[in-house]
């Protein structure tokens, strides 16, 4: 059946932990190419397979890459690590991958007409459903993919999803079962599931374990036999399609391609084909698994560019590249560009590292298209950006990047949608904080919307539909998979479920059910800004916007809490929450003097100085909002995730 790649040659690669393979590239010392590999580039497109592996969230892509990265010998065995291909710490740390990762892969099928030497390019790709749009990149540049499903749970709702995804792009789909080590695995039940929904035999199920590497050589064999090779002209003009950019600080962006038409070679001048930039190539290559410089890449080959450019915008994923002299006339079709869903204010604690914040927005942009942001101020956090994301996870994961690679520390406002206004008087806001919600008469609100899936055990079925329904859902359709797993689609609002939606349908689940959602456009809404004030005066930074029905509980909440959270001061303070002029709820913090000296009678004068001097010093970190004084750590634990209830819904 199938041989051995060929060898790796690798002396000494470092465990470097970097976002990708360029800076680790830099730092590994002594590497050898893999001898009659790394100069292979214009293969024979008979000869190359491009495919990816799709998968719900811990179903084991990233294990079952790591096997092939073994077994076909680019990475040997004392080399190896997990997860290989997740190189940023988080991706490590949390056990999930953010960015999708291409890697070039030798493979002989060994036959009775002699040996066939095959050149896989394989494309790892983000599970969660933030990162949707990487999968849909990375499936725009392979003509096969692995359907990873796991075989203790069976088919979830993004395994769906991504299904569907690659359907769309006339993938040829390879149903597998992982984890067929595990004592709790069915293989048999599961086998006929995913044979169910693919359409095929339940023998035609590849059974894997990524784990101990059980079948992963039969794979690799049926990955060259039914994935299709790639097609292109070879002596067209050249276009290459850009499925991912990052930025590398020693090498500028580093921008990875699928070769359709024609070929690509250093030191010539490329053209991009949407923005109309020309820039020289200085570097072609493939990763196989480091980064390794080639003659060129040919048809149907995946590897990367260097410019020189410094900005990922400028490598737009989506884009073609032709050559600037006798270049293609017609661009390949791009990808939709990512579009962020959900916004939120970042704030410096300590308002000195404003300008370091945006610098090191400035430089995550560089390496993430899909991450906006600009300027805003806030009366109670004072100076800070307004950023856009693509879901709570990507929020949360560039903050913490912030925070560690930039030594930050932030405060940020509550998550909200986009909503579109319309007024009496014909005008039209597009609202993306609640702070630029217009006065004046409303005449329609529009929010967006989501299509939504639930995958869960039947007995969950009333659980799930109650708490959709409280969630304003709207019951589109309900399919049994099998006799004991149903599938049930739902439009809801957004905002009703990017915060804790997840949470609560695990907790009504017991963790059985698995969610996917994407957008559905927008439907009008009676929605309305919530107020909360401070002896009168609106705090911006709780402000929310929420349906009409919703408003009280905010209000009520926000209000309870501020109370707990803001120490009592010389006079007494109504914490109030309001729509528009009307109060709807309202609480006291009551009056009180601290005085700091009374139980430092009589005697040492310096003491009560330094008492003295100690209150002011925790005064100088009050935010003043009108007379009242609120520390800081008010407002960090009033915006924190349970106190609006928007938990983020990742692993
Ligand atoms: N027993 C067993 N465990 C496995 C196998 N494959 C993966 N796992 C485990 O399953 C968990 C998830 O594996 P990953 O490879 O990180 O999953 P993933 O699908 O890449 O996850 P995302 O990158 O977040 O989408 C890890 O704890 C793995 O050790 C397998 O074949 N057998």
């Amino acid at each position: 059946m199938a041989g051995r790649g060929a060898a790796a040659g690798h002396e000494k690669l470092e465990l470097n932990l970097c976002p990708h393979p360029f800076s680790t590239a830099v730092l590994v010392r002594g590497v050898v190419p893999i001898p009659n590999f790394a100069d292979t580039t214009f293969t024979d497109p008979a000869r190359i397979r491009n495919f990816c592996i799709i998968a719900h969230i811990d179903h084991g892509k990233s294990t079952l890459a790591d096997r092939m990265l073994q077994l076909t010998g680019v990475v040997e065995e004392r080399q190896m690590r997990a997860q290989y291909l997740d190189r940023m710490d988080i991706e490590r740390e949390r056990g999930i991958t953010i960015k999708a990762q291409n890697v070039r892969l030798p493979w002989t099928v060994k036959s009775e007409s002699g040996d066939e030497d095959y050149v896989l390019h394989l494309i790892d790709t983000p599970g969660h459903v933030d990162f949707t749009y990487e999968v849909s990149r990375a499936l725009e540049a392979c003509e096969g993919a692995v359907l990873l499903v796991d075989a203790a749970q069976g088919i979830e709702a993004q395994t769906l999803a991504n299904l569907y995804l690659a359907m769309e792009n006339d993938l040829t789909i390879i149903p597998v079962l992982n984890k067929i080590d595990l004592p709790a695995a069915d293989p048999e039940r599961y086998a006929a599931e995913l044979a169910h929904i693919v359409g095929c035999e339940p023998e035609d199920v590849l059974r894997v374990s990524g784990k101990t590497g059980v079948g992963v050589t039969e794979l690799l064999d049926e990955v060259i036999r039914s994935v299709p090779a790639p097609v292109g002209d070879p002596n067209a003009p050249a276009r290459a399609m850009i499925f991912d950019s990052v930025y590398d600080t020693y090498r500028g962006v580093v921008t990875y391609v699928r070769v359709v038409d024609g070929k690509v070679v250093p030191r010539e001048k490329i053209l991009m084909m949407s923005t109309g930039t020309t820039h020289e190539l200085l570097e072609v290559g493939i990763v196989s698994p480091e980064p390794k410089p080639t003659k060129g890449l040919g048809v149907g080959e995946v590897g990367y560019l260097i410019t020189g450019v410094k900005d990922v915008r400028q490598s737009k994923v989506g884009d073609t590249v032709t050559t600037a002299r006798h270049g293609a006339e017609q661009a390949l079709t791009g990808y939709r560009e990512p579009q962020p869903m959900v916004y939120s204010g970042l704030y410096p604690l300590d308002g000195s590292d404003y300008p370091v914040l945006r610098e090191a927005l400035e430089k995550l942009q560089l390496n993430d298209a899909a991450l906006t942001f600009e300027p805003e101020t806030s009366v109670a956090l004072g100076f800070g950006f307004r950023c856009g994301f693509l879901g709570l996870l990507h929020m949360e994961i560039t903050r913490e990047r912030l925070e560690r690679e930039f030594n930050l520390d932030l405060i940020s406002t509550a998550p909200n949608v986009v909503y579109r206004v319309e007024m009496e008087d014909g005008s039209e806001h597009v609202v993306t904080n609640p702070s630029d919600w217009p006065e004046g008469k409303t005449r329609h609100i529009y929010e967006p919307i989501v299509k939504t899936t639930v995958i869960a055990p039947s007995e969950f079925i009333g659980a799930i539909m109650e708490l959709c329904q409280s969630r304003r859902g709207e019951l589109g359709g309900m399919d049994y998979l099998s006799e004991t797993r149903v599938e049930l689609r739902y439009t809801l609002p957004m905002a009703e479920i990017i915060f804790d939606f997840f949470d609560a349908l695990k907790s009504r689940t017991r963790g059985y059910a698995s969610l996917d959602y994407e957008e559905a456009g927008e439907q009008e809404a009676d929605l309305v800004k919530v107020d909360i004030l401070l002896q009168g005066e609106a705090v911006d930074a709780f402000s929310a916007i929420v349906h009409k029905d919703a408003a009280y509980a905010y209000g009520n909440r926000m209000a309870i809490k501020l109370k707990e959270l803001i120490p009592r001061q010389q006079f007494e303070v109504p914490v109030q929450a309001a729509v528009g002029s009307k109060i709807i709820a309202r609480e006291n913090i009551r009056a009180i003097r601290k005085d700091v000296l009374a139980k430092c009678y009589g005697g040492d004068i310096s003491r009560k100085r330094k008492l003295l001097e100690k209150q002011k010093e925790g005064k100088k970190r009050m935010k003043t909002i009108g007379r009242v004084d609120v520390p800081q750590e008010a407002f960090v634990a009033a915006l924190s995730t349970d106190a609006v209830g928007d938990k983020p819904k990742g692993k």
